[in-house]
This record gives structure tokens, sequence and C-alpha cells, in this order.
């Protein structure tokens, strides 16, 4: 038996006939915070659901700190689950909603109040336990909501999409103080968001969903250093990598041997230089996107079309010529017909 804080063992979920996991198996340390990352529909919500026993186990078994849980209700398994809508109740107020459920758990009124106070200063929330939700912010809901996941001191907080509907500012502060507290806390956690910035950010690992099956699970640096696949090689990282066959358009610099077309080149677009040594390949600026600070500028060679981000100062305008180069170094090599990632 494993003390992991997570086991997901063989585990499958269906919706009546269409199965969205496929026999996954997933290993959350004690203490981890592991980001579940993937594109709409890739079983994120549904996995997360799962592991709170809001969905049924098709097959397979998951255990929480060595417990098989599988067959346990909601209530039974320990686990505070914060949702992207918060989820807290109308009618009642921040301190109501915070401590509704632990008196029932053998925790005394004055208790409850207590714990939950505590919990409310811990996320920021303690001046606001007079209102009902309805008086409250997007952003100070999401601190109630947080308030009363921690106050049942669980074993396992699971996060879906929690910062979604929060503006951008207000995304990355809380982002900041919830990394906080998972490393004050020291709770196993799994967050489950489709963006990547959020996930490259947050977690101790990321695993990468698509289709209900795990793509790849892998540190921050693991996923954007080495991504398995085609797949998350374009998921993580904006604009996406690009990618050419092996002997078409760009031959990068340094390049030990010559691979077929049955190779893929991925590079990303802070890896293309444009600057004409001559010996780059001849392409033409197509667009030209400014994003404050970086431009990305669309390049044409030939079929396809690369994207290269540079200064915004030093940019190219549409319909220069450009010659683009790449090193080996920076090159990652994909086998074309099952977009697995060949080692070098
Ligand atoms: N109640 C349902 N009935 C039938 N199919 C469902 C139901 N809920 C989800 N699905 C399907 O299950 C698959 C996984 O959905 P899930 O919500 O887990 O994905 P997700 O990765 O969380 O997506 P999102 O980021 O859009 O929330 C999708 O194909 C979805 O259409």
């Amino acid at each position: 038996m494993t003390d992991a804080g997570l086991v997901l063992e063989g585990v499958s979920a269906a919706y009546r006939d269409a199965r969205v996991l496929h026999r996954l198996d997933l290993e959350v340390h004690r203490g981890e915070l592991l980001v579940v990352l993937g594109p709409s529909g890739a079983g994120k919500s549904t996995l997360l659901r799962l592991v709170a026993g809001l969905h049924p186990v098709a097959e397979g078994r998951v255990l929480i700190q060595g417990r098989d849980v599988t067959t346990l209700r909601p209530g039974r398994r320990n686990v505070s689950m914060v949702f992207q809508s918060y989820a807290l109740f109308p009618h009642l107020t921040a301190l109501d909603n915070i401590t509704f459920g632990l008196e029932v758990r053998d925790v005394s009124r004055a208790a409850a109040r207590e714990r939950a106070r505590a919990a409310a200063a811990s996320v920021g929330c303690a001046h606001l336990l007079d209102r009902r939700p309805g008086q409250l912010s997007g952003g100070e809901r999401q601190r109630v909501a947080l308030a009363r996941a921690l106050v049942r001191e669980p074993d396992l907080f699971l996060f879906d999409e929690p910062l979604s509907n929060l503006d951008p500012e207000l995304r990355v502060e809380t982002r900041g103080e919830l990394k906080a507290l998972h490393a004050r806390l020291g709770v196993t956690s799994v967050h489950v968001t489709h963006d990547q910035t959020e996930a490259l950010v947050l977690a101790d690992r990321i695993a990468v969903l698509r289709d209900g099956r795990l793509e790849q699970l892998g540190t921050p640096d693991e996923i954007w250093r080495s991504p398995a696949t085609v797949f998350v090689a374009r998921f993580v990282g904006s604009p996406a990598m690009n990618l050419v066959p092996a002997g078409g358009p760009v031959a990068p610099e340094g390049m030990p041997e010559a691979l077929g077309p049955e190779r893929l080149l991925g590079f990303r677009p802070e890896a293309v230089r444009l600057d004409p040594t001559g010996s780059g390949a001849p392409a033409t600026v197509e667009r030209v996107d400014v994003v404050g600070e970086d431009a990305h500028a669309y390049l044409r060679l030939a079929d396809h079309l690369i994207v290269a981000r540079v200064p915004a100062s030093a940019r190219p305008a549409p319909g220069d010529p450009a010659e683009v180069a790449v090193r080996w170094a920076d090159v990652h090599v994909f086998d074309a017909g099952t977009g697995q990632r060949v080692p070098l």
C-alpha cells in the first residue's frame, strides 16, 4: 500500500455509453500541488468529480492517503472542492457559508465559528463574514469559497478552474495567493485548468490530459523543455511551437545528421532568429502582431507559416523579406506518424 496523497489506478469514467476517461493511472505525492491541464472536453472536471465522489468510477480504484475511497460517499472522503462557480448559498452570510455542514460533524457551533474566522483570516476575507454572496465581488466570493474549503481541514483539495471567473489582474494575484497558501498548508492539491500559464506557475507537476488520456506527467520545466508529444508541444506555449517537416524549409544550424520527412522539427517562436546572416532560409513577413514589448512575426516559407517572437522595437513590416535561422540546440524532434518525441 502506498501513502501517496492520491492514487488513481486504471480509472475509467463514462456518461451513459460514452467513455470520457480511459484507464487512467496517476499518483500525486503527499503535499504536492498537481495541475491537470488540458483543452475543453479533455475530461478534467470529470476526473475531479470522480475523486470527490460526485461521479461514479466505471472501473479502477481511487485511493486517498492509502485509503480506498472508490465507493465512499463524498462526505466520507475528507476532500474539499473549490468550484469555478464558487457554489455559495445565496441566503447565508459568508460566515454561515463557511461553517455550513461543520456543526453536523461533531464540531460545536462556537468551535465551528472560531475555525471559520481563522480560515477567513488566512485567505483575507475576515472582514466580509457578515455579508451575503450577493454583496460580494467575484474575487471576494472566491475567498469565501476558499475559506469554506480550508475550514474542513481536508486530506485533499480539489480546485476546478477556481480562477477562471476573475479578471486578469485579480487572477494573477489570487494565483500567487493560492500558491503561497499551498506552500503554507502542504495539503495535497489537484488543480484543474485549461490555462497553460496558470499550470506552469502553480504546479509542482503538471498532468496533461487529452481525450481522457494522460499525455504527459512532469514538472513545469520538463513539460516546457521536453514535451513528450506534438500535442503537449503545441498546447503549452503561446504562440504555439512551430512544426515543420525535417528536410523541409528550415535547416537548423549545427544539425548533426540529415533527417527525413518522417520526422518533424519543433522550435518555439523565441528560438527563431531573423537576423540576416546569409545562411538562413528565405521567407516573407506575412503579418505582425504587436503585444506590448513583444511582436509575433508570421513568416511564409513556401507552404509553411512559422512564427517568430521578436522585440517590438526590432519588428519587421508585413511584406518585408526575411531570413529565418534556428539553432539545433533549440529544436525538438517528433515522429511525424505517432506525434511522439524522438530522443536524440
Ligand atoms: N453530463 C454529461 N453528459 C454527457 N456527457 C458529458 C457530461 N458532462 C461532460 N460530458 C462529456 O465528457 C467529456 C469530458 O467533459 P469534462 O467536463 O470532464 O471536460 P473538461 O476537460 O473539464 O472540459 P472544460 O474545460 O470545458 O470544463 C466531454 O466530451 C463532455 O462533452
